[in-house]
C-alpha cells in the first residue's frame, strides 16, 4: 500500500473507531460487536506499525497501550504540586475562614467546595492542545512519567478543543464498581486482592506494561490548573468551568459559597451521602476562589493558605458478627 492510500486509510479507520467509542462509552448504543470493533483496532495499529510517522498524537490505537517501558522517566512539575492541610472539625474550618478574612482585610471572600477523590494526584501537560506528558505526584516538584498509561485512560483527552498549553492537576480513579469487578475477576483467577479502590488505580497506573492499565477502568478528576499559557482566568471556579470546556472530566459537585455556615451544611451533608456516590472520597476540599486573594494569601513551604482539605472521619468499620453488629 503506497504511503497516501495509508494515510487515508488511517484517517478513515481513526474516525469510524472514534464514532464507535463515542456510542459505545457515551450513548451506550454501539453499532458493531467487540470483535468487529477490535479488528478496526487492529487494522489501525497495523497501518501505523507499518508508517509510524502517520499515527496521529492523539490517535485511538494510543488507547490500548503499546510496549512496556524498562523503567519510568523522571519528571519536575512545571509547579509543585502542593500539598493541603487539614481540618478535621467544623471548629478548624471556622479558624480556616477567620485566617482568610483576616489576610483579605474587609473584602468579601468566595470559597469553592470539592469532593476530595480517594485516588492518585496526577499532572497533565498539554502542548498546543495536545497531551505530551503526564506524571505521578512524586515528592511534589519530582513525579514519574505515566504518560503511556495514562492515555489509556478515557477520560484524559488526548487533544484538547482548542490548542491551548497548559499544565492541569486532579486525580486519577477506580469507581467502586470497577473495583469490585477488578476482585471478583482476581479472586477467581486466585490472584491477590486490591485493598481499596485507591491501591488499586496506584497500582494499576504504576505498571511499565500499558496494556496493564489500558486494562483497568480508570477515570480522572482534573481540579486544578498549574500553568496556562493564551488565556487568562480571574478565579478557580472560572478554572475549572474553562477546563471543562477543553474537554477534562471537573466533578460536578463542586459549589461555591459566600457564607462559611452554608458551606459547612453542605460538608455535613456529604458526610451522609458519601456512601451512596459511585467512587471513593476522604473529604473536601475548600478553595479560596478568587485568585487575586490566593495570591495575597500565598503559600507556607508545602500547602497554599487558601485551600484546606476537611477530612471525614475514618469510616466505622462495622462488621457483622453471628447478627451482632460491632464496631472496630
Ligand atoms: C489546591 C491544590 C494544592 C492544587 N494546587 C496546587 O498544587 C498548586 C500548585 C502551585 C501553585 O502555584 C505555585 C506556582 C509556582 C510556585 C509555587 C506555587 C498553585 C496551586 C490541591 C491539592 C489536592 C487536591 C485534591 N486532592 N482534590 C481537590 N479537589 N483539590 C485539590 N487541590
Amino acid at each position: 500500500m503506497d504511503r497516501l492510500t495509508a494515510e487515508t486509510k488511517i484517517k478513515e479507520l481513526a474516525k469510524r473507531i472514534e464514532r464507535h467509542n463515542r456510542l459505545y462509552h457515551e450513548e451506550d448504543r454501539p453499532e458493531i460487536s467487540d470483535q468487529e470493533y477490535d479488528q478496526l483496532m487492529r487494522e489501525l495499529r497495523e497501518l501505523e506499525t507499518s508508517f509510524p510517522d502517520l499515527q496521529s498524537p492523539d490517535s485511538p490505537s494510543l488507547r490500548v497501550g503499546g510496549e512496556p517501558l524498562p523503567f519510568f522517566e523522571k519528571v519536575v512539575h512545571k509547579t509543585p504540586m502542593l500539598s493541603l492541610g487539614n481540618a478535621f472539625n467544623e471548629e478548624d474550618i471556622r479558624d480556616f475562614d477567620r485566617r482568610v478574612r483576616q489576610a483579605v482585610g474587609s473584602q468579601a471572600v468566595r470559597y469553592v467546595a470539592e469532593l476530595k477523590i480517594d485516588g492518585l494526584a496526577v499532572s497533565l501537560h498539554y502542548e498546543n492542545g495536545l497531551f505530551v506528558r503526564g506524571a505521578t505526584r512524586g515528592d511534589g516538584t519530582t513525579g514519574e512519567d505515566i504518560t503511556q498509561n495514562l492515555k489509556t485512560i478515557r477520560s484524559i483527552p488526548l487533544r484538547l478543543t482548542k490548542p491551548l498549553t497548559l499544565e492541569v492537576r486532579g486525580e486519577a480513579y477506580m469507581s467502586k464498581g470497577a473495583f469490585e469487578k477488578l476482585n471478583k475477576e482476581r479472586e477467581e483467577r486466585g490472584e491477590a486482592l486490591f485493598a481499596n479502590p485507591r491501591n488499586s488505580a496506584a497500582g494499576s497506573l504504576r505498571q511499565l506494561d500499558p496494556k496493564i492499565a489500558a486494562s483497568r477502568q480508570l477515570d480522572t478528576f482534573i481540579y486544578g490548573i498549574g500553568d496556562l499559557q493564551g488565556e487568562t482566568v480571574e478565579s478557580h471556579s472560572e478554572g475549572l468551568d474553562l477546563l471543562e470546556t477543553l474537554g477534562f472530566m471537573v466533578n460536578q459537585e463542586r459549589r461555591v459559597f459566600d457564607d462559611v455556615d452554608e458551606l459547612l451544611a453542605f460538608i455535613a451533608g456529604w458526610t451522609e451521602k458519601r456512601p451512596h456516590l459511585p467512587y471513593e472520597i476522604d473529604g473536601m476540599v475548600i478553595k479560596v476562589d478568587s485568585y487575586a486573594q490566593q495570591e495575597e494569601l500565598g503559600f507556607t513551604a508545602k500547602s497554599p493558605r487558601w485551600a484546606i482539605a476537611y477530612k471525614f472521619p475514618a469510616e466505622e468499620a462495622v462488621t457483622i458478627l453471628e447478627g451482632i453488629e460491632v464496631s472496630v
